[in-house]
């Protein structure tokens, strides 16, 4: 080994001391802080995202924001696990873009339940088997996911946060040749967004051959198990089922991200940087849905997402699901509130989190 490469690792090796050391002392701080927090609630989402926030103003590089978030995130969870053991819930099986929105908010000391489907996340949620849950809400190219919003209708949960993945699907099969591969499973919403690409790449395919899965994991299972089948789903799929990559990010757009939310049982504080969801209903006269929004326009409240869907109570009735900048504690989302309490047939706040 030359003399320059040995300082260096002897130089890495003491800054590995120090960071062990550092890391230490971090969660020991953390488990006097679980030891005061009367409520048992560990997780606290406002607190973590002005942590990351911090970090990322403060980089001085060369390592990546992004980098620097995971890092970080990774040092919460396990600093939080000391605390308390936290389980979370989301739609599985492993190997579901769910799964991958999970870790990335929650870091990998959590106990991971992979449920059957989005309405037995709610479940384990509401009866205190998970400690939350995290479910997809809506997508960029495919719009929103309406058994989340029907159920978040329904739920007492409340939504502790949101995580924002950037979605990649991946072509996989046992072999890597194409012209071999007879028939595709995915996800309807997978093979939606790889529309495209299959009509480019694989035109000799007819729409008979694309066959829906319940979930992208599901999907490569199934390829797992057939030579001449193929899967579309995430990266960490084909790891999990030792399927090999026949081609990478066949997303038709690239900037493709679907939007999670954390669901739970918790109010959130304010973080400085947050988002109010709710939903609410007119009383159907001409013009209500203005009288709804005039309110959030009066109080210099900007709305980020404004979604309908049918009420089920009624033919052509609908229940509009908004997303405000700001929380609840604001003064002028505060004031918004109070007036719509008043012009809404029906207005239920589904929470205030920090935004991703
Ligand atoms: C240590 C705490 O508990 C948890 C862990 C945190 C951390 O590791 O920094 C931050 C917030 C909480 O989710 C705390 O509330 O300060």
């Amino acid at each position: 080994m030359s003399e320059e490469l040995k300082q260096l690792r002897d130089q890495i090796d003491a800054i590995d001391n120090e960071l062990l050391q550092l890391v230490s002392k971090r969660a020991g701080l953390a488990q006097q802080v679980g030891k005061i927090k009367k409520s048992g609630i560990v997780y606290r989402p406002e607190r973590e995202a002005q942590i990351l926030a911090r970090m990322q103003e403060q980089n001085p590089g060369p390592v990546s924001n992004e980098h620097i978030k995971q890092l970080f995130t990774e040092i919460m969870s396990l600093c939080r696990a000391l605390e308390k053991p936290m389980n979370v819930a989301y739609l599985g099986p492993n190997g579901t873009f769910s799964e991958e929105a999970a870790l990335k908010r929650f870091g990998s000391a959590i106990t991971g339940m992979a449920c059957d489907s989005i309405d037995d996340v709610f479940r384990m949620v509401e009866s205190d088997a998970a400690n939350y849950g995290v479910v997809p809400v809506e997508n960029s190219s495919e719009g929103a996911i309406g058994r989340t919003m029907d159920l978040l209708l329904q739920t007492p949960l409340t939504i502790c946060g949101e995580i924002q993945l950037p979605v990649h699907q991946f072509l996989m099969a046992q072999q890597t040749d194409l012209a071999h591969i007879s028939k595709i499973y995915s996800h309807p919403q997978s093979l939606a967004q790889c529309h495209h690409w299959l009509k480019t790449n694989l035109p000799h395919l007819p729409d008979s051959a694309l066959i829906n899965a319940a979930s992208n994991a599901d999907a490569a299972r199934q390829a797992a198990a057939d030579k001449q089948a193929a899967a579309i789903a995430s990266h960490r799929a084909a790891e999990l089922f030792g399927l090999s990559i026949c081609a990478e990010n066949i997303e038709d757009d690239p900037r493709n991200t679907t939007r999670f939310l954390v669901i739970g049982k918790q109010t959130v504080a304010p973080s400085g940087k947050d988002k109010t969801s709710l939903v609410m209903t007119t009383n159907n006269r001409s013009g209500a849905i203005y009288t709804l929004l005039e309110p959030l326009a009066q109080h210099g409240v900007s709305m980020s997402r404004l979604e309908s869907r049918p009420s089920r109570t009624g033919l052509w009735q609908y229940v509009f699901f908004v997303d405000l900048e700001g929380h609840q504690q604001n003064d002028n989302v505060a004031a918004a509130m109070t007036e719509l309490r008043d012009k809404a047939a029906f207005l239920k706040i589904l929470g205030s989190y920090p935004a991703a």
